[in-house]
């Protein structure tokens, strides 16, 4: 794996990054792809002109990161701790990414869930530099001018969001923002893809937040959202432009977009571009990998478990229609598959006409024929389900009575509060544990503390996208897959869920902890390229031999570059 940047001898002996560039003096400071801060060495500060312009002392980048960290603990607040990292990417991207990747357990919760979702509703107030590019339905025409306007040239990945369903906080505009710059952030953290070759973008179309449209600090167009044709326009010159920009291998991910558009779009674009839904797939393929890891537990079949989905919006049914697939490769049939897949909405059990209506087309796969139901602790209790999975943002959904139900008729009852930011958790993972009197498996999609229950400690896993997405990325990136099919998120879950230890299963966590996360991606983007060349699917030739070797020399290092003089780059003086 490309190195941590550990300023060892070690290191130093290995080959030196070089930075090639025409800027000078206080330009080359400016720009955090090439500060330093005070780790400039003294011939660096006089070959690029800053010398004078930094303190007259010399830090490693390991000296350095004890001072972000010294910083980061002395803030009170994690809205705090959010601004002081966006502020360190924004001055040196290295140093930002090194203390990321190496405190992936601490930062990640303020980079990312369940912090980003504050910092999106306080996007306003926590506003300093721009980052990221906005489009806006009044760009119609013109977007890929606005393309053109980003700096860079080479672009290998693109999270975009219409910000209408922000984790499940709701429509906050263009404030959504965070969450593509949180998504790259771990793009670069957990799969080392290079930050310079990811685009955050937001599509904005106005807010129907009213909160929002009356807050004198909202930073996205003041109006109510456009829909229909003039909206579907956008989106479709969006994907022509991004092709036509960066090329037909430029990775889309579409994130929280509004559960109709969500599906439209993954269906309209799936075979055209190179897309994904992360909301549908990613959370699928991680949810489906928690649950195939439960069962070295539960030591039963997939199929023999019978699943209750709290909620039937994007996240349950993507992870509804994963089980399928997986169960079809058990060896059971579409019958037998939905016979054991249990639907609840905000109207209640899935069934077929239903007085209380509200079936879409997705749903409509998962109606039952049976009595209608509305109350899930009564649902509960009739379905008797083996795993219950919440993803409908309905804090305490699974309430006392649920949880007691779940561990009276099963030995290790599943339980998966998939829910973001922790706020919106169906119970938390205190809650699970000790209601259960330790015997649930449990994940949730934020991060919850330990919880010791008569003695043993129970580590909850984090079940999120975040296991997913970074790593298929990194091998659609490099082995330039051009359709992602589901059968890739399915190998991903499977390939995810052979990552999970005995030691991880013994402390009740059905994934790898996050501290592995990044060997993890790596490990899963070397499985997705083997499957891609194995099934035709790559475009990028010749064939890597050693795809294990390819894949982590390419990874993003947070060493530091030095800069050497250079005839031909630099301008005469
Ligand atoms: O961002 C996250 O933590 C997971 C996710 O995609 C969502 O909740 O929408
Ligand atoms: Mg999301």
């Amino acid at each position: 794996m490309a190195s941590n940047g550990k300023d060892t001898a070690e290191n130093a002996a290995k080959e030196v990054r070089i930075s090639h560039t025409r800027l000078r003096g206080i330009d080359v400071m400016r720009d955090p792809k090439l500060n330093k801060g005070l780790a400039f060495t003294l011939e660096e500060r006089q070959l690029v002109g800053i010398h004078g312009l930094v303190p007259p002392c010399f830090k490693t980048q390991d000296e350095q990161v004890y001072r972000v960290l010294q910083n980061f603990y002395h803030f009170e607040s994690d809205l705090d701790r959010y601004i002081y990292l966006i502020g360190l990417q924004d001055r040196n991207e290295k140093l930002f990414y090194r203390v990321l990747t190496e405190q992936i357990e601490l930062l990640m919760p303020i980079v990312y869930t369940p912090t980003v979702g504050l910092a999106c509703q306080k996007y306003g107030l926590v506003f300093r530099r721009p980052r990221g590019l906005y489009i806006t339905i009044n760009d119609l025409g013109h977007v890929y001018e606005i393309l053109c306007n980003w700096p860079e040239r080479k672009i290998s990945v693109i999270v975009v969001t219409d910000g209408e369903r922000i984790l499940g906080l709701g429509d906050l505009g263009a404030q959504g923002m965070g969450i593509p710059v949180g998504k790259l952030s771990l793009y670069t953290a957990c799969a080392g893809v290079d930050p310079q070759h990811c685009l955050p973008i937001v599509i904005d179309v106005g807010t129907d937040n009213e909160t929002l449209l009356k807050d004198p600090l909202y930073i996205g167009l003041p109006q109510k959202r456009t829909r229909g044709e003039k909206y579907d326009q956008l989106i479709e010159e969006f994907m022509q432009a991004v092709v036509k920009r960066f090329g037909q291998n430029t990775l889309i991910q579409f994130e929280d977009f509004g559960n109709s558009n969500a599906f439209r779009f993954l269906e309209k674009y799936r075979g055209q571009y190179c897309t994904f839904n992360d909301d549908i797939q990613g959370t699928a393929a991680v949810a489906v990998s928690g649950v195939l890891a439960s069962l070295k537990i539960t030591g039963k079949k997939l199929s023999e478990n019978t699943i209750l989905f709290q909620g039937a919006g994007e996240a349950s049914i993507g992870i509804a229609h994963l089980l399928m697939k997986a169960m079809k490769e058990e060896g059971s049939s579409e019958e037998e598959s939905l016979s054991k897949l249990w639907m609840v909405d905000s109207k209640g059990l899935l069934t077929q006409g239903r007085p209380s209506g509200g079936l879409t087309e997705h749903k409509m796969t998962f109606t039952k024929k049976y009595k209608h139901m509305s109350n899930l602790e009564e649902i509960v209790r009739e379905v008797k389900p083996n795993i219950i999975i919440g993803a409908a943002a309905v804090p305490g959904a699974f309430t006392e009575q649920i949880i007691k139900d779940m561990a009276s008729f099963n030995e290790r009852p599943v339980i998966f509060a998939l829910s973001n930011p922790t706020s919106k958790a169906e119970c938390t993972a205190e809650q699970a544990y000790t209601i259960t009197e330790g015997r649930c498996i449990f994940a949730s999609g934020s991060p919850f503390q330990p919880v010791t229950v008569n003695g043993k400690t129970h580590h909850p896993g984090q079940g999120n996208n975040a296991y997913i997405f970074p790593g298929v990325g990194l091998a659609a990136i490099l082995c330039g897959i051009r359709h992602i099919t589901e059968d890739v998120f399915l190998a991903t879950a499977k390939a995810l869920a052979n990552l999970v230890q005995q030691e991880d299963l013994d402390s009740g966590r059905v994934y790898p902890p996050l501290t592995k996360i990044r060997d993890v991606s790596a490990s899963i983007a070397v499985e997705i390229a083997k499957y891609a060349y194995k099934h035709n699917m790559a475009a990028h030739y010749p064939e890597p031999a050693d795809k294990d070797d390819f894949i982590r020399s390419q990874m993003y290092s947070t060493d530091y570059s030095s800069f050497v003089p250079d005839r031909w780059s630099w301008p005469k003086l």
